[in-house]
Formats: structure tokens, sequence, C-alpha cells
């Protein structure tokens, strides 16, 4: 059986480090592009849409989730995120370039707290608080030994 803690993280054609389920189509589908050190340019695809011409919540917790993720990937390559909290303080455009600037706040052995701020212009949209952890060496096969432990689901659940 293959080791599912063995892959290795293949940046795509435009160096951006890819999530499992983006790598086929080599783009970063939840549109968040890195740009200079701790700045990431992100534009809410317009099929994430929530409110008229506003991204739904989900959109802007996974954009945060991916960019505090990708600014710790700098220095540790195996990561998880513990929890992610995010403000939102005014409704996120689709189909606009955005700014996120995110921050690592603390990183002690495998905890790490980390923040980050979504803006338009001069106003800020967004914050993000998260803890992240570094991941063990065996995480994907421990996941993988606690599945096959479970009962087999049946058709009523
Ligand atoms: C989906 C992962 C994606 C990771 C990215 C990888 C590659 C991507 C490559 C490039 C990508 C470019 C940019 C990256 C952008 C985005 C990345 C997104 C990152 C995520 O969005 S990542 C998904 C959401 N985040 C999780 O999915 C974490 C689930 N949370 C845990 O994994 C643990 O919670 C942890 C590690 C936080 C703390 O755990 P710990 O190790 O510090 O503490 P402890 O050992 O005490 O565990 C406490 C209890 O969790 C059980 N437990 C622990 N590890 C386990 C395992 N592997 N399998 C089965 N059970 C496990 C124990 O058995 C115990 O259970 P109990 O209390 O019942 O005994």
């Amino acid at each position: 059986m293959p080791d599912s803690d063995s892959f290795t993280i293949e940046p795509s054609s435009s160096g951006r480090m890819l999530c499992g389920g983006c790598v086929p189509d080599g783009v970063c589908r939840l549109g968040v592009e890195p740009r200079d050190g701790m700045w990431f340019d992100v534009t809410c695809p317009r099929h994430w849409q929530g409110g008229p011409g506003v991204a739904h919540g989900g959109w802007i917790a996974a954009a945060f989730d991916d960019v505090l993720n990708t600014a710790a990937l700098r220095t540790e390559p195996r990561m998880v995120t513990k929890s992610l909290s995010v403000e939102y303080l005014r409704p996120v455009p689709v189909d606009r370039k955005l700014a996120v600037l995110a921050r690592i706040e603390r990183h002690e052995g495998r905890e790490w707290t980390v923040s980050a701020r979504m803006t338009l212009g001069a106003d800020t949209l967004a914050t993000a608080h998260a803890e992240l952890r570094t991941r063990r060496p065996d995480h994907y096969s421990r996941h993988e030994h606690w599945l096959a432990g479970l009962p087999l689901p049946t058709n009523e659940n």
C-alpha cells in the first residue's frame, strides 16, 4: 500500500504550492496567489458568491486558511490547521483583486499562532487568527488506520 505520508508538494507552473484538490487543474481554485513576502493577491471567484456580488463567508475562511498555511509552509513543509477564527468586517466583493497580509505571531516547536488581514485599498474587509500545528510524520497513515477501524457505513446513515 502506498505511504500516504510520503507525498511531496510540487509547485504549479506558476510556482504556487497547490493542495491535492487543485493539483490536477494546476491553479489554486480559491483564487489565492502569493505576491511578495507575506503579501498575497486573492480574488473570490464568482461561483463562491453568497449574496449578490459578495463572497460566501466560507470562501473568505478558506482563503485565509490557505494564505496562513502557505505563509508557514515557507519554514515548515508539514502543516495542518488546528483552529481558525474570522472576523467579517465588510462584505467582500467577488471578481475583485484583494490583498491579504499574513503574519507569523509565534512559532515554538509544533505550535504556530498566525494572523492575517484582507484589504481593499485602505479598508479592512476581514481579519483572521489561527493556530497551526506541524504535522506529525505519521499524520495521514494514522488517520487511515483510524478510519479503517470504523464500522462500514450502512444505507441508513
Ligand atoms: C487536509 C490537509 C492539507 C494539508 C496541506 C498539505 C499539503 C498541501 C500542499 C500545498 C498546499 C499549499 C498551501 C497550503 C494551503 C492550505 C493548507 C490547508 C491546511 C488545512 O486546512 S489542514 C485541514 C484541517 N485541519 C485538520 O484536518 C487537523 C485535524 N486535527 C488534527 O489532526 C489534530 O487534532 C491536530 C494535529 C490539530 C492536533 O493533534 P496533536 O497531534 O497535536 O494532539 P493529539 O495527539 O493530542 O491529538 C488530539 C486528538 O486528535 C487525534 N488525532 C490527532 N492526529 C490524528 C490523526 N492524524 N488521525 C487520527 N486522529 C488523530 C488524537 O488521537 C487525539 O484524539 P483523542 O483526544 O480522542 O485521543
